[in-house]
């Protein structure tokens, strides 16, 4: 129909531009280059039209509320995910529609926790957006969409993530983590020309956090540390950066990325320097087992892939898919951990109760300075500092993104009786969930009570509230990672707010009286959002004074 409009048009035009004798002339049967554009032009124009009447009005999702624009066109969201933080633009939607909103033609956000705990649970509704990302050469763990290639990888990996097995790699954690961000800090001190009250440094907190996470993964995943902390930088970001940008290419255009070695040849390069790197990590370490009569040199996550490799042929992974699951520890363990550091670090400064009451409680139960403070002796005896990694983790999550699934082609029943029919595209809005107000009171107040068995609190309050965080994921897919995480981001946070004090300089546009009008909150560093939520601009946000603290004092 729109066809026909569109060539009765071109018609038209000729006809008002003055042809109308030659109606009948050899241009009006067949038609000027001008009068076949619009013709294609309409085609073009009339399926859209009708896409767009159809995903508005006759959608089987059309009943869900949600901008109208979101309803209509795929385009949108696309420009949602570019044009700024998507986890706050999701919140709002879900302030003003409810639980349930229409994000997009074929996607539905979800912002309700039995739901959301169901669609996790089950590998029935398998991943999209980032399946088939073949970024580090092979699918692995995080991005596969296939849930027999999931199931066999995390258990071939579990020895990596037990307890048990992070407890033993603590000391390396401990080396490799707070204690060289200690001697970075006392060097920082020792060089600086502030001498007041024993010697004054500034230091970018954002930045060395982030290369601490570096030279933990590298400890353990890598049999050595980057050492990048102490270097100051390291080139191997060239390549996690180069990664994120390919990942994101191949997220949004999967066909165009077979094409990436031609338009961005110099990333393709970097990710190749960082897989050979992995690839000979993983080769030298081979050597060094067969060497030592096949016995493990050392019992870190990197001897757990070896042995994965090493597994009865087929049950185990060959060395490509081996070094795949290495490079993805460089990415999935080192952005979050560091990211959830700096935003604690820097909700304690904007928070300074909260900064007081944890500072005295890891002083008062671990006077002596010159023992270090372990995840597993700590965690028992610092309610309140895990209370603040809770509620830091709640408040801003690193991994605010929704995290998406396909519903299976039997649909799924909502439990407001709703039905969501297969092929839809589900959003658990992590960000939205975690400050829905009904579950979380005074949402946008930065308040680690919420996690503190008292008076106010059972200890089965704090349970589900512990049960209701989604910033690792739920389910099946759960973020394996978590214990050595926590172990990592706990024991930084011990020994540094322990050791030193710290407070915002004075030129920096934050602080405790530094307001939001529209919350009464203290203003929040903006947040970059790329493949997690981060602190924006690090090299202008990123600075912090810090001294030793005077222990006499306390
Ligand atoms: C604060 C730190 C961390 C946070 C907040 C975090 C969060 C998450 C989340 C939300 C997911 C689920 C993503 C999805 O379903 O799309 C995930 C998956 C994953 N994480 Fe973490 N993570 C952290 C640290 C780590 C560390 C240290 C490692 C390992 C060294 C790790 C390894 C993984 C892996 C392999 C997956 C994929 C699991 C799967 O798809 O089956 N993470 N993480």
């Amino acid at each position: 129909m729109f066809a026909i409009i569109g060539y009765l048009r071109s018609l038209f035009i000729q006809a008002a531009e003055g042809d109308i004798g030659s109606v009948y002339s050899y241009e009006s049967i067949f038609p000027s280059q001008n009068a076949v554009f619009s013709v294609i032009a309409s085609i073009a124009g009339g399926i859209l039209v009708s896409r767009v009447i159809y995903n508005i009005y006759f959608s089987p999702l059309s009943k869900y509320p949600g901008s109208i624009i979101d309803k209509a066109l795929e385009i949108s969201l696309v420009y949602r995910f570019i044009s700024g933080p998507i986890p706050l633009h999701f919140l709002k939607q879900h302030q003003k529609y409810g639980q349930y909103v229409r994000v997009g033609p074929n996607q539905i956000s979800i912002d309700n926790i039995e739901d959301c705990k169901k669609i996790l649970k089950s590998h029935r509704f398998t991943k999209t957006m980032i399946h088939n990302v073949r970024v580090f050469g092979e699918q692995n763990t995080f991005t596969t969409n296939d849930p027999e290639v999931n199931k066999v990888r995390r258990r071939l990996m579990k020895p990596a993530y037990t307890t048990t097995h992070v407890a033993k790699m603590e000391n390396a954690i401990l080396e490799a983590g707070p204690m060289s961000y200690k001697r970075k800090i006392d060097e920082a001190i020792q060089n600086s020309k502030d001498k007041s009250s024993g010697g004054v440094a500034t230091i970018n907190y954002i930045d060395w956090f982030h290369y601490m996470a570096f030279d933990v993964i590298g400890e353990l995943a890598f049999g050595q540390s980057f050492d990048m902390l102490q270097r100051g930088d390291y080139m191997m970001l060239d390549g996690i950066k180069a990664m994120s940008v390919i990942g994101i290419f191949e997220i949004f255009m999967p066909n165009l990325s077979k094409l990436k070695k031609l338009v961005v040849p110099w990333l393709v390069k970097d990710v190749d320097r960082l897989m050979s790197f992995a690839k000979s990590v993983i080769s030298k370490r081979i050597e060094q087992t067969m060497l030592n009569g096949g016995k493990a040199v050392r019992q870190d996550t990197l001897q757990v892939f070896i042995d994965a490799v090493d597994a009865e042929a087929g049950k185990g992974m060959n060395a490509k898919q081996a070094t795949a699951e290495l490079a993805l520890q460089l990415f999935a363990g080192t952005d979050t951990a560091s990211n959830t550091l700096s935003w604690t670090m820097f909700l304690l400064m904007v928070y300074p109760e909260v900064y007081d009451k944890v500072c005295k409680e890891i002083r008062a139960t671990y006077p002596d300075r010159s023992k270090p403070i372990t995840y597993t002796d700590g965690l028992s005896k610092l309610p309140y500092l895990e209370a603040v990694l809770y509620e830091s983790m709640r408040f801003l999550p690193t991994t605010a993104a929704s995290l998406t699934r396909l519903v299976p082609s039997s649909g799924v029943e909502l439990s407001n009786g709703q039905f969501l029919p297969g092929g839809t595209e589900v959003f658990i809005p992590i960000y939205s969930i975690q400050h829905n107000e009904k579950l979380w009171k005074n949402h946008h107040v930065f308040n680690p009570e919420r996690f503190m068995v008292n008076e106010f609190n059972s200890t089965e309050d704090v349970e589900t509230r512990k049960k209701n965080l989604f910033a690792f994921s739920s389910g099946v897919r759960i973020c394996p990672g978590r214990n050595l995480a926590r172990c990592e981001m706990f024991m930084t946070l011990a020994n540094l707010l322990r050791d030193y004090d710290f407070w915002l300089p004075e030129d920096m546009p934050y602080g405790p009286d530094v307001i939001e009008k529209k919350t009464g909150q203290p203003k929040i560093i903006p947040a970059f959002f790329g493949i997690t939520y981060s602190p924006k601009n690090p090299k202008k946000n990123g600075w912090i004074c810090v001294k030793h603290h005077n222990f006499t004092s306390v």
